[in-house]
């Protein structure tokens, strides 16, 4: 047999069916549902007369339209935001399907409820209506983002129809320099691949570097395979994704979860297993990382300047124009000389505890500097709940950020947390697109201890600067 990578096995453990021209229905053992994506998908099974194939594999949950301050509890004041969450109450009831509605404290992103409940699970196939689904492959599982058709497919089949991927194989060795993080290793690949460097490939991230990561730095990491044109992002599982996964409300037990370790040992790529593109970075010569334009790929060093429309080729300089401009940055000028208003910390980027415990401890002995708007927005309501019990949350309180409760919230505009125009951000989220956390806001993506450095000079700041 010739040698597979892991996303070959995963793939070829879940086919059902091939067509001639590769189409292949692909067997889905996770579905994840949102109130955005979900309700013409819904209505589509109602309409035909069709059930839920398997709603035990099927777990919805609000996150994109809640707002996160306490009132939400007292019913959601946006017409539409209120509607799409009552929608997806009403589907859940009508068709049998678990919701951790918004006074559940399992609520929360959808891609950072997954692996807390034990959901997510290695050698998986799992999708979502909804992009950032590659989160799920830092467990070694397949997970794809898919469109609202494809819900409705899932839903009533519980299976995907899909066109095999490359292969392509990210490695990254050595050690990450001190105040760098997996959010400036997941960056400083799109800076260097682009956006459209993984387009028809799933990625599989391996390395010392990788391994070296905790399996919420590997979420992040996994989280922007597809802001890298990825189909999907992957880890192979190992101990410490065991460790995770062990213990969870949805983890198999006792004797299950002997047979599932041992299947999941088998989840690693072959000595020998061909890609089609690779890519090797050192980790030692990744520095801190932020963001100066409006694609994720506009990644530079914090202590570089920001650059000039000359310095690109092509297309790229008129792109690169219209950025600046948007952004309202000169070139030349130095990046830790931005200014900013606001900061965010959150999304199913970096909302998870261990992010809020990088802030808590860049913030140890400091304030969030005066007239900054600083705001915390943990990833579901289990981190929310982690973080004050360890006293996180009241250090943070205590430190000038506004605490709040969980959602997708700043990460894009569709709650009431957003940017006015002009207004600019450092943000632990993924995207940067003009209008992306407001009409007219600006964003620049950087990792949370970069995020709370910010927080404390009110310009973009290089954290291992810190006083
Ligand atoms: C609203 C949803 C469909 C969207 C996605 O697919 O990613 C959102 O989560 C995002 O991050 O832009
Ligand atoms: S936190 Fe942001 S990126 Fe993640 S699912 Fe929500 S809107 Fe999408």
């Amino acid at each position: 047999m010739s040698p597979k990578t892991l996303y070959d096995k995963i793939w070829d453990a879940h086919v059902v069916h091939e067509s001639d021209d590769g189409t292949c229905l692909l067997y889905i053992d996770r579905h994840l549902v949102h109130e955005v994506t979900s309700p013409q998908a819904f209505e589509g099974l109602r309409m035909a007369g069709r059930t839920v194939r398997a709603p035990e594999k099927t777990i919805a949950v609000p996150d994109h339209n809640v707002p996160t301050d306490p009132t939400r509890l007292q019913g959601i004041r946006d017409e539409m935001s209120r509607i799409q969450v009552d929608t997806l109450r009403q589907n859940a009831k009508d068709f049998g399907v678990e919701m951790y509605d918004v006074d559940d404290v399992r609520q929360g992103i959808v891609h950072i409820i997954g692996p807390e409940q034990g959901w997510t699970q290695p050698g998986m196939t799992i999708v979502c209506g909804d992009s950032h689904t590659a989160t799920h492959g830092a467990f070694g599982a397949l997970a794809h983002g898919i469109g609202t058709s494809e819900v409705e497919h899932v839903l009533a089949t519980q299976t995907l129809i899909q066109k095999k991927s490359k292969n392509m194989l990210v490695r990254v060795e050595g050690e990450l320099a001190p105040g760098v993080t997996a959010k400036d290793i997941t960056l400083t690949i799109i800076g260097r691949t682009g956006t459209a460097g993984g387009t028809g490939h799933v990625i599989e991230y391996a390395g010392s570097a990788i391994r070296a990561l905790s399996m919420e730095g590997r979420m992040t990491v996994c989280n922007m395979a597809i802001e890298g044109g990825a189909r999907a992002g992957l880890i192979a599982p190992d101990e410490k994704t065991y460790a995770y996964v062990k213990g969870r409300p949805h983890a198999p037990s006792d004797a299950d979860w002997d047979k599932a370790v041992e299947y999941w040992e088998s989840l690693k790529s072959d000595e020998g297993a061909q890609y089609d593109r690779i890519v090797e970075i050192d980790a030692s010569e990744i520095a801190p990382v932020v963001t100066w334009g409006t694609s994720p790929e506009d990644v530079l060093p914090i202590t570089a300047a920001v650059p000039s429309p000359d310095d690109f080729a092509g297309g790229k300089v008129a792109a690169a124009k219209r950025s600046l401009d948007y952004m309202g940055l000169t070139p030349g000028q130095k990046l830790s000389d931005i200014e900013i208003d606001t900061v965010f910390i959150g999304s199913c980027t970096n909302g998870r505890i261990e992010d809020l415990r990088e802030v808590a401890k860049i913030m140890e002995g400091r304030r969030v500097k005066d007239g900054i708007r600083a705001m915390i927005v943990p990833g579901s309501g289990l981190v929310r709940a982690m973080a004050e019990e360890e006293g996180i949350a009241a250090k943070l309180q205590e430190a000038g950020f506004e605490w709040r409760m969980a959602g997708c919230s700043m990460c894009l505009g569709m709650n009431p947390d957003q940017l006015s125009p002009g207004e600019r951000c450092a943000s632990t989220s993924n995207r940067n697109f003009e209008g992306r956390q407001g009409y007219k806001g600006r964003t620049h993506l950087m990792s949370p201890a970069m995020a709370a450095a910010a927080a404390v000079t009110g310009r973009l700041t290089d954290v291992r600067d810190l006083a």
